[in-house]
């Protein structure tokens, strides 16, 4: 371990965000009644810039007055290439009620963008003497953005969370795909007449989740388009979760329970990590550092490793 101690990221469950339209208040109070652990009301890229004020009022009108229970409320911004997001950051903060927790912040390019924001969210938050400082978070979606990905992390104490948002990232990258997300069919190695396929977002996955360990930021991993195909969905969750992210978007309610089930471990798993806990603790009593459990070796990193499912079971109440 360096002499500089991986910080803790924020203790909150971030399973399934699960995202609306702010342009579309119908689904509002059905987005509140949902399974999901944070809700994304967007005022960026799924509102048409001819609704851009609608949507800003219906949000802000909606934090205040829809119960949200104990959900993680964020909103959207538009990016700062925009003339919109400015007046989303003053009217967020001026009018709407402390019940909002985050400001997601789209297409961040650099640690200046997010030094951009919170310099303008801390003057408003102060001139309005509002006792909530609201939390950010963040959406890698562009080559300057996964090129400059570690001090983005590293940007601001508001920071708690960050994705990569599949959508953007491809366009931005020059990707020759239209999906979000998941399996791209020109994506294989051949071997032998045989086609495998591998995983295009692997490496930006790896590098979100090193930047966010290193800085105690939470990472997420951003939309599956096709919300028909739950077993592609499943599969990209899955192989996110394996690289350390801690939950993924929902751009659909059915991708709901799906995330959540994929980033719930699961009662054996949780066994698992109580007895490696319980037999790791009876080998330290012995003298030991290491022991064999089940027939494998585990020693004082396995310690670390089932600390990690033992205490998002502890946040889920499991
Ligand atoms: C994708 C949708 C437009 C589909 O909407 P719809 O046609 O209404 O779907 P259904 O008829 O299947 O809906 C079934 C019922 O569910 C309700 N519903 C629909 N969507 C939501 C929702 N998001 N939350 C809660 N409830 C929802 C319907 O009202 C139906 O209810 P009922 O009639 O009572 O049965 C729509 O789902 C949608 O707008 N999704 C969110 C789109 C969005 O926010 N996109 C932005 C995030 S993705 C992105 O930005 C890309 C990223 O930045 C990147 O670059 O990668
Ligand atoms: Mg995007």
């Amino acid at each position: 371990m360096s002499f500089r101690i991986q910080p803790a990221p924020v203790a909150r469950l971030n399973r399934c965000q699960l995202f609306g339209p702010g342009s579309r208040p119908a689904i509002f109070e059905k987005m509140a009644a949902s399974a999901a652990d944070v809700i994304n009301l967007d005022l960026e890229d799924s509102v048409a810039p001819s609704d851009k004020d609608t949507a800003r009022a219906n949000v802000i009108a909606a934090i205040g007055d829809i119960d949200w229970g104990q959900k993680t409320l964020s909103v959207r911004i538009n990016g700062l290439d925009t003339p919109y997001w400015y007046r989303d950051v003053v009217e967020l903060l001026e009018l709407a009620s402390e019940r909002l927790d985050l400001i997601m912040i789209p297409k961040v390019g650099n640690a200046a963008d997010l030094y951009a924001v919170d310099a303008l969210v801390t003057a408003v938050e102060r001139a309005k003497g509002r006792d909530k400082r609201v939390g950010f978070e963040v959406i890698i979606e562009s080559a300057a953005g996964i090129a400059h990905v570690e001090e983005i992390a590293a940007a601001t104490p508001r920071l708690q969370a960050m994705s990569l948002g599949a959508a953007d990232f491809a366009a931005s990258m020059g990707m020759a795909t239209t999906g979000i997300g998941g399996t791209q069919e020109q994506y294989y190695m051949h071997r032998e007449g045989q086609r495998y396929w591998a995983d295009p977002w692997h490496w930006a996955t790896a590098a979100i989740v090193a930047a966010c360990r290193t800085h105690g930021v939470l990472p997420v991993d951003g939309p599956f388009g096709d919300f028909s195909d739950a077993e592609g969905f499943r599969a990209q969750a899955l192989r996110v979760a394996t690289l350390g992210m801690v939950g993924k978007w929902a751009i659909h309610p059915s991708q709901v329970a799906l995330a959540n089930e994929v980033f719930t471990p699961t009662e054996a798993a949780v066994a698992e990590a109580r007895e490696i806990l319980a037999a790791m603790d009876a080998a330290k009593a012995r003298g030991e550092g290491a022991t064999v459990y089940k027939g494998r070796l585990v020693d004082i990193a396995s310690i670390k490793q089932a600390e990690v499912i033992v205490r998002q079971a502890e946040m889920i109440g499991l």
